[in-house]
């Protein structure tokens, strides 16, 4: 078969990169874009990010002089033709596998990754932190960060814009603007951004410029900032307004073809010599160059398995329906709680179809936020509605709920505020990795007074949850699950009231008992039935209530079992089980307890199904420390 890649083929490392000619990048492009498609379509991943800087990534390293120079991507989901580049062509195939590389940019990986990244909006705080510790040590390193226009919505970014703007480091932004987040991005600034893409004077002014910038080759870089400075009064003038970037004092470059690499090349080239803060405004398409990805850009984000020549998804064919996934139990759920309800309103942070809350959007349009990714802003947004009386349900991915820490105390919890916090992919979440496992919630959160936390053992509970929360309206409600599908067909049941702070006996048992919070608790269900096999008969209590916790049941299991085990899909330490601990050490004759959970490390990429194993969460683990526990004296963990 000819090798579908002659050019990519010789490329490990930017050094054989920097060999070729320029003309030589629009054909490696063309391989590394086929390269992209070819693996994603059979191995899942983020897909149309990549795809969008496909000529940017070529262009940064054929131009700077990686990894000395420094590229901090932002979020990193687009990093796959960087990695391609820097030696993880032959390994590309183990993308976020178990015990593979990593989806993202991460440090311990390669010496091209400067900065570990996941989470979006950090890459100008974390470039700056490099440019400034270059700078003081006298290092002529240049330091890059790539940004999206959607991470750009992101209030962590504007810190570090604004800390760039008041230090002379050689740091060079590049926005990636593509008028997409995961959905259409959203707010004022992409309307901004829009209209300097758009505005026909400002660009006809800026090619000349630029043109007569490039017939002086031998201006000097004082007489390019005159040349600069000049541009950027003219450029107000013509905007009517100051460039945004510009008044914040980073010399502000473009907007141009983020798919030209040999312009690309050019520009990156000058802008090399230009010291102090840049920020170069880049132009792209996501998906670009995969028809199916261009056409429907939010799908294509991270596709699934997908046929290469067709675009077409590959769905696994099941005999039996599935159950949902949790986010559209969330979804139409919470649709049904606004049309009975007035006040219930959706706010989301930039993950509407992530967390199904466009179910809402697109029914009831005016009820629903996306605030792009601002989860603080989000969370305190939803105080303020909560404030005036409103109900607001604030969707936040576990993982990402953590930049609002202080959101969700000082603005909601301290003001006792019926904020509604539902936290989707709580617990571990599989090929994302430690980024995004939402391990930590229940940890960080149960020290909070005045609120109230919930994990569903399936889609009925999740409901009820909700339905429970819009009616208490005393105080903050924290109702967390897990990413993926749940366990019942048939959820759609009527809404029941819960009562607060009450768990349930869900299986009757003799010789230990198994206290459990959220859907993890269906691995202890499967792991007592094959126990009761060997006559082991465990009880399952589904606690329902991380805060308040049942103290009448846990009592009554205290009376009945000498042997407990709990089991959270979350952090041990701090966790539901420590929650246990704290009650029973407070009694005389304490149980025998094991916690089984997140240990205290952070968990890589790999199928949920192999971190839980890895976890000892999983009904085989669970059924070993049972047995264990049943036949022998373990030391209490
Ligand atoms: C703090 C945080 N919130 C939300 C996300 C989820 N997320 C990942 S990529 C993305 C959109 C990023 O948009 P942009 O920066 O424009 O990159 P593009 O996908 O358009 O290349 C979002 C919201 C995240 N990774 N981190
Ligand atoms: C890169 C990023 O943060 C998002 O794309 C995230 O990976 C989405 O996760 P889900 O696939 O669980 O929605
Ligand atoms: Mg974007």
């Amino acid at each position: 078969m000819p090798n579908r890649y002659p050019l990519l083929g010789k490329i490990d490392n930017p050094e054989d990169l920097k060999k070729l000619k320029e003309e030589d990048l629009v054909p490696v492009c063309s391989e590394l874009r086929d390269f992209i498609i070819d693996s994603v379509s059979c191995n899942p991943g983020h897909f149309g990010a990549s795809l969008g800087v496909v000529e940017l990534t070529v262009a940064l390293h054929y131009v700077f002089n990686t990894p000395y120079d420094r590229l901090v991507w932002d979020v990193g989901h687009q990093a796959y033709a960087h990695k391609i580049l820097t030696g993880r062509k032959s390994v590309f195939h183990t993308n976020r596998k178990y015990k593979g590389i990593s989806g993202f940019p991460n440090r311990k990986e390669s010496p091209f990754d400067s900065f570990g990244v996941g989470h979006s909006s950090t890459s100008i705080s974390a470039a700056l932190g490099m440019a400034i510790a270059a700078q003081k040590k006298g290092e002529q390193r240049q330091v890059i960060a790539v940004i999206g226009d959607g991470s750009l919505t992101g209030g962590m970014a504007f810190e570090g814009l604004n800390n760039a703007g008041a230090n002379n480091a050689n740091i060079l932004v590049i926005l990636n603007d593509n008028n997409m987040a995961i959905d259409p991005n959203v707010g004022a600034l992409k309307e901004y951004l829009l209209d300097i893409t758009t505005s026909k004077t400002y660009n006809k002014f800026k090619t000349d410029v630029w043109n007569a910038l490039g017939k002086f080759e031998n201006l000097g870089p004082k007489a390019r900032r005159l040349v600069q400075k000049l541009e950027g009064s003219v450029k107000s003038a013509l905007l009517h307004r100051s460039n945004l970037f510009e008044s914040l004092n980073l010399r502000y470059f473009g907007p141009v073809d983020g798919h030209d690499v040999e312009y690309l090349v050019k520009i990156l080239n000058d802008l090399k010599d230009i010291p102090g803060p840049k920020l170069l405004h880049c132009i792209t398409t996501k998906g670009k160059g995969y028809k199916p990805a261009e056409e429907n850009q939010t799908a294509f984000h991270a596709p699934g398995l997908f046929d290469r020549e067709t675009g077409k998804q590959i769905v696994v064919k099941h005999e039996k329906p599935l159950p949902p996934k949790y986010q559209d139990v969330f979804g139409e759920t919470l649709l049904e709680l606004a049309i009975m309800n007035p006040k219930i309103y959706g706010i989301t942070p930039a993950m509407p179809s992530g967390c199904s809350m466009n179910i809402l959007m697109d029914k009831l349009p005016e009820r629903a936020f996306d605030v792009g990714i601002a989860e603080q802003h989000a969370v305190t947004f939803a105080a303020g509605m909560a404030a005036e009386g409103d109900i607001p349900f604030c969707n936040i991915y576990s993982s990402f709920s953590q930049r609002a820490y202080d959101q969700i105390i000082h603005d909601v919890a301290l003001q006792n505020l019926p904020v509604v916090m539902c936290l989707d992919r709580a617990g571990i979440v599989g090929e994302d990795g430690a980024t995004h496992h939402g391990v930590f919630d229940m940890a960080f959160l149960r020290p909070i007074p005045n609120i109230t936390i919930v994990s569903p053992l399936n889609e009925v509970e999740l409901r009820n949850m909700m339905f429970t929360a819009q009616l208490d309206n005393q105080g903050p409600w924290v109702i967390r699950y897990p990413r993926g599908r749940g366990e019942l067909t048939d959820w759609k049941k009527p809404f029941r009231a819960l009562a607060k702070g009450k768990g349930q006996l869900v299986r009757e048992g003799r010789d230990l008992a198994i206290l459990c919070i959220g859907p993890i608790g269906n691995e202890a269900i499967k792991a007592a039935n094959e126990l009761s096999l060997i006559d082991i008969e465990v009880a399952i209590y589904d606690m329902r209530f991380l805060k308040p916790l049942d103290e009448e049941l846990l009592e009554e299991v205290r009376l009945r079992f000498q042997k407990i085990i709990t089991l959270e899909d979350g952090a041990l330490a701090g966790g539901f089980g420590s929650a246990v601990l704290e009650y029973f050490c407070s009694k005389a004759n304490m149980p025998q307890v094991v916690r089984l959970g997140i240990p205290d490390k952070f968990i890589e990429h790999g199928s949920p199904t192999e971190l839980y194993r890895e976890c000892g969460i999983d009904k085989e683990g669970i059924k070993a420390t049972a047995f264990k526990l049943v036949n022998e004296n373990i030391r209490v963990k």
